[in-house]
């Protein structure tokens, strides 16, 4: 037997019946003689007595299901009955009754009128006093279908309403004592169809199968939104990490006293005026400052004095520059540098003239009053950015040498001597 069938069976037990319950019968209807005594209830034992009175003689007893004589079970969904017999006596062969009641047919006390649903087989079949008998096994006796004139078409067995099952001597059975004994009634069944087992099973494995998709997929959306949510974080942590590394730049491209850009800030500044010369001969102008006789004004009035002018010369200057062509950072201590983009010198040097005078007319906190000296310098062909510087250098310490306080230009070529616009 398969385990679905193990799992699928359902057995129903007939348990020991009163003794008004059990149906004791031989054949006196047909005019015989022949007939049942019941030995004992309590074991299902009934003895038959076959006597030659009728031509076929017979005689037998039967178990009622039901307490109600026309109402028994339904066994449609039952397939085996399963029956603990013994027989001792001289027949060969013994004959299995089920019969079914007919509604608005059977007849109360008319055991005729149930249906004859029945099966004979030989003795020897017995196996340690049990036999399986499969229900679609039984068939209805030609003599009932005859006697009872019943059409074809409702000929065939019916377990829908099951009254009695019982045992019965055979057709040929030899005169004589038999004895009966009926020790176990089961009926085999199925609670649900095989089919509708597999749909479950099927339908179970289809849930099981969704709800491992689910589940595979609810994990798959968490991972894309942990990993979405990780990138998110970590472009956050870039865009702060970029914002971090600019300021970083800036604070290093730039002097904290004055806010300028320092030596590092110019570089960019004086690689781009370099370039635009070199590739579309843009000019470009130098202009250093230097305050005249700083040091003395920082030890006259102390360095947070010289501080203060730093600051108020550099905010002078920025004043009156061209931002963005003009570009102001402070070179280191107290000298300073315009790149002058798109400059010729004559512009660079009015530049130089206005600042000097703006400068010289300043007055800056404390009082403090301060020249500056300047030196001006337009690159020229075959300069680079350096010789452009020490030509501008060079100019600027000839205004310190000439008296401070002017504009010199370093006129054409590095370190020429010449001086063009001191004014
Ligand atoms: N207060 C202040 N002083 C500075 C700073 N940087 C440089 N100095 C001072 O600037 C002075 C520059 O002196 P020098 O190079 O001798 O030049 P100078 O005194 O201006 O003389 P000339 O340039 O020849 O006119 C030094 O005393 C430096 O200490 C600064 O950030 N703050």
């Amino acid at each position: 037997m398969a385990l679905s069938d193990q799992i699928l069976d359902h057995v129903l037990v007939v348990p020991p019946v009163p003794q008004e319950q059990l149906v004791l019968f031989g054949d006196e209807t047909e005019g015989g003689t022949s007939e049942a005594r019941l030995i004992s209830a309590e074991q299902r034992h009934a003895q038959c007595l076959l006597r030659p009175t009728f031509a076929y003689p017979f005689c037998g007893f039967e178990v009622k299901l039901t307490p109600e004589p026309l109402k028994g079970l339904d066994l449609r969904s039952y397939h085996t009955l399963r029956l603990g017999l013994r027989y001792t006596g001289p027949s060969k062969t013994i004959r299995v009754l089920v019969l079914n009641a007919i509604a608005g047919y059977s007849k109360l006390g008319e055991r005729e009128s149930l249906k004859f649903n029945e099966i004979e087989f030989g003795v020897d079949q017995l196996r340690n006093h049990m036999v399986d008998i499969p229900l679609n096994a039984l068939s209805v006796p030609p003599w009932w279908i005859k006697r009872r004139h019943v059409p074809p078409a409702n000929s065939q067995t019916e377990f829908d309403n099951v009254v009695q099952i019982g045992i019965n001597s055979g057709t040929v059975d030899p005169l004589g004592t038999h004895d009966f004994y009926i020790d176990k009634i089961e009926i085999i069944g199925q609670r649900i169809s095989k089919e509708t087992y597999y749909q479950a099973i099927l339908g179970l494995w289809l849930v099981v199968g969704g709800l491992l998709m689910a589940r595979w997929f609810w994990q798959m959306r968490q991972e894309v939104s942990r990993r979405k949510q990780r990138e998110q974080e970590l472009e956050a942590m870039n865009a702060i990490l970029d914002r971090h590394s600019q300021a970083l730049d800036q604070q290093r491209k730039t002097d904290p006293l004055t806010g300028l850009a320092n030596r590092h800030g110019l570089e960019a500044s004086l690689q781009r005026a370099f370039e635009e010369w070199e590739q579309h001969q843009e000019p470009v102008s130098l202009v250093i400052i230097d305050i005249d006789h700083f040091k003395r004004l920082n030890d006259t009035h102390g360095h947070l004095a010289g501080d203060a002018v730093l600051r108020g010369l550099s905010d002078v200057v920025r004043q009156h520059i061209r931002e963005p062509q003009d570009f102001l950072a402070r070179w280191g201590g107290e000298e300073f540098v315009v790149v002058c983009h798109g400059c010729k010198a004559p512009q660079a040097v009015a530049l130089a003239e206005k600042i000097r005078k703006l400068i010289e007319e300043s007055v800056f906190e404390g009082e403090l009053r301060a020249t500056a000296s300047f030196g001006v310098a337009e690159i020229q062909p075959g300069q680079t950015l350096s010789t452009l510087f020490a030509a501008a250098d060079a100019a600027l310490y000839r205004a310190k040498g000439e008296g401070r306080n002017r504009v010199v230009f370093a006129g054409a070529g590095a370190g020429a001597n010449t001086v063009p616009a001191t004014v």
